[in-house]
């Protein structure tokens, strides 16, 4: 019985002011999921649901199955590497190696848009919406921008000179995501929605020339990260503390409460790992802290390759 294997790497969406916009993979944590047919669709994993349609992996494959109208029954192995409840786009992530590994089985030779289309839909299941940002992520790799609902995504190149510091709190809480976009206010200011426009061109710009003042600028958000400071109090010091030892960029990873910090080699990454698992233990939390680069799209395994 042929089976055949993905990978999708961990990912941090909204990057500030790109609420379900904008996303980056980074190398910090992989998700491995295998696929093959069987007697009936079920899924294999611990720790996260195994109802089909409470799992974003079974839920995006389902859906994918039931769009292009392909009959097939499917056993769908997870490892997850990826922790989840933490802001790191675990959740998406099973959905995109799900829906990458079933269409290499089935031989629907889809496009990186499609995948989107379909793990998107996995996402229901994990926050009650199907937010594109993470999927993205994992499918293209690198940092991706979702320009309509079409999904329309590109990529954005990111500069050489930046790395990636994950600070993850050991907060584990169920339904996090759900409860954060909960919280996203449906209405705000003109003013707000100008300034925080402006910071996405000034990210994006950052990002992708190696302009650190352009991108330290960008990575700021007044809309949605304000709205969600209550999940995650320690935050703004951390962000402050990283910024002083001169982060070239500090934002909430998704919907947190892990932190992003983007680095080069003007950051003292050490002291900013020092700082912030002093300030986390004040909070009573143990920290854990993942120093990554960007990381490629979901891809399929070779047979044989122990990774
Ligand atoms: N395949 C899956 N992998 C991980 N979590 C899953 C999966 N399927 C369902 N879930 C549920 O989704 C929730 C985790 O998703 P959530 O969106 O809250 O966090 P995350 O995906 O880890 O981080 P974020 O989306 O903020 O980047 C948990 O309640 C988990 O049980
Ligand atoms: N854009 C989503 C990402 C979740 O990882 C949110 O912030 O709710």
């Amino acid at each position: 019985m042929r089976s055949v294997s993905a990978v999708a790497f961990s990912s941090s969406a909204n990057l500030g002011p790109g609420y379900d916009i904008l996303a980056l993979a980074h190398t910090s944590f992989f998700d491995r999921v295998s696929v093959r047919e069987g007697s009936r669709t079920r899924l294999f994993c611990t720790g996260i649901p195994q109802e089909i349609e409470s799992n974003t992996a079974g839920r995006a494959v389902t859906a994918m199955l039931r769009a292009l109208d392909v009959r097939a029954e499917l056993e769908i192995h997870i490892e997850k590497g990826i922790p989840y409840g933490l802001g790191l786009g675990s959740s998406g992530a099973s959905a995109v190696g799900a829906v990458t590994a079933a269409s290499e089985l089935l031989g629907l030779s889809l496009s990186g848009e499609e995948i989107v289309r379909f793990a998107m839909q996995g996402e229901v299941a994990s926050s009650g919406a199907a937010h594109p940002d993470n999927v993205a992520a994992a499918t293209f790799g690198g940092a991706v921008a979702v320009l309509s609902d079409g999904p329309v995504v590109r990529r954005i190149p990111v500069h050489s000179a930046f790395r990636f510091l994950l600070i993850v709190p050991g907060q584990q809480r169920e339904g996090k995501t759900r409860l954060a976009r909960s919280l996203v206010p449906r209405a705000i200011e003109t003013g707000k929605y100008v300034r925080n426009s402006r910071r996405l061109a000034s990210l994006i710009l950052g990002l992708s020339s190696g302009d650190r003042e352009l991108l330290r600028e960008g990575m700021n958000d007044e809309i949605v990260e304000p709205s969600r400071s209550p999940l995650f109090p320690f935050y703004w010091r951390i962000k402050e503390e990283a910024l002083a030892l001169n982060a070239a960029g500090v934002c909430v990873s998704g919907a947190g409460p892990s932190i992003l910090v983007i680095f080069d080699e003007r950051t003292d990454v050490s002291g900013i790992e020092r700082r912030a698992t002093s300030i986390l233990e004040s909070f009573g939390m143990s920290t854990r802290t993942v120093r990554a680069v960007s990381a490629g799209g979901a891809a399929i395994e070779e047979p044989g390759i122990v990774s």
